[in-house]
């Protein structure tokens, strides 16, 4: 059984269609790159999953459960993270903070007023900033660090629900070429060790051939290619639409 089935997914916004017809399934632990040109609709591909909007048509099956009827927070509690394009963090909390905030949102103990937030989850917030080189910056200001850092810490408090599906919506947009090579040497890292399915968007070709075990071609709204990276640099239409000024960087 795979561990997410899309079929025949569709957004059509006012009359424009963003999505059209996406039929994708993803295996346990596999990670997947969607890649396309600038408004391909990966982004709304993503919010459709996540039902941070709600598609027009299809469904979207995580193991047997449909996400289209579900709530965002639901689709959290089910095992599903995401991280957003833009930034989304507290910038005037600390780094520990905003890790402890999301682990007491997912404990559903946001409106507990017996036990103080501050003392909650100590050890947990601690491991998770082991796991994403963050242990240092604790007690910074988290609007303060580099992008870089930034986005480690966004990469923690989506990592705090303990997901076993991750999507991330491009994750080294805007950082420097060392921000990109350690933040995806982080994320592989992490993949590993905890075992997650990742879904991810990204521009960078040398990023997304570097992780992705399989990847798909999102044109106008339509998914025109799936397959394992050797695949799609082959594929002519891709090369043609898509990859041909890339081409000679990822091969
Ligand atoms: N809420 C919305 N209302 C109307 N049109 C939208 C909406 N969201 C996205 N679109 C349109 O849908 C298309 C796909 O957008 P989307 O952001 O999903 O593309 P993308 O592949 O993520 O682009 P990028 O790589 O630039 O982030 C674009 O033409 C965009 O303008």
């Amino acid at each position: 059984m795979s561990l997410l089935t899309i079929t025949n997914l569709g957004m059509n916004f006012d009359g424009f269609q963003a999505l059209n017809a996406v039929d994708l399934t993803l295996s346990e632990g596999e990670k997947h790159a969607i890649i396309g040109p600038n408004g391909a609709g990966k982004t709304t591909f993503f919010n459709c999953i996540t039902r941070h909007l709600k598609p027009t048509t299809g469904s979207v099956t995580y193991w047997d459960s449909e996400l289209t009827v579900l709530k965002p927070h639901q689709i959290v509690k089910l095992g599903i993270a995401r991280s957003f394009q833009r930034i989304n963090i507290y910038p005037e909390l600390t780094v520990f903070e905003n890790v402890q905030v999301a682990l007491i949102a997912d404990h559903g103990q946001i409106f507990n007023m017996i036990r103080p937030g501050a003392s909650l989850y100590r050890d947990e917030v601690a491991r998770m900033l082991e796991l994403v080189s963050l242990s240092d910056d604790a007690d910074a200001m988290a609007g303060v660090m580099s992008y870089g850092k930034q986005k480690q810490l966004e990469l923690a408090v989506a990592l705090a629900s303990e997901p076993d599906l991750l999507l991330l919506d491009e994750p080294t947009a805007g950082m420097s070429p060392q921000e990109t090579i350690d933040s995806i040497t982080l994320i592989g890292k992490i993949a590993e060790a905890r075992k997650l399915t990742l879904l991810f968007t990204e521009h960078d070709m040398n990023v997304v051939f570097s992780i992705a075990d399989r990847l798909s071609v999102l044109h106008h709204g339509e998914l025109i290619a799936t397959g394992r990276p050797d695949e799609i640099r082959q594929n002519p239409e891709v090369r043609r639409i898509y990859l041909g000024e890339h081409a000679d960087n990822a091969a």
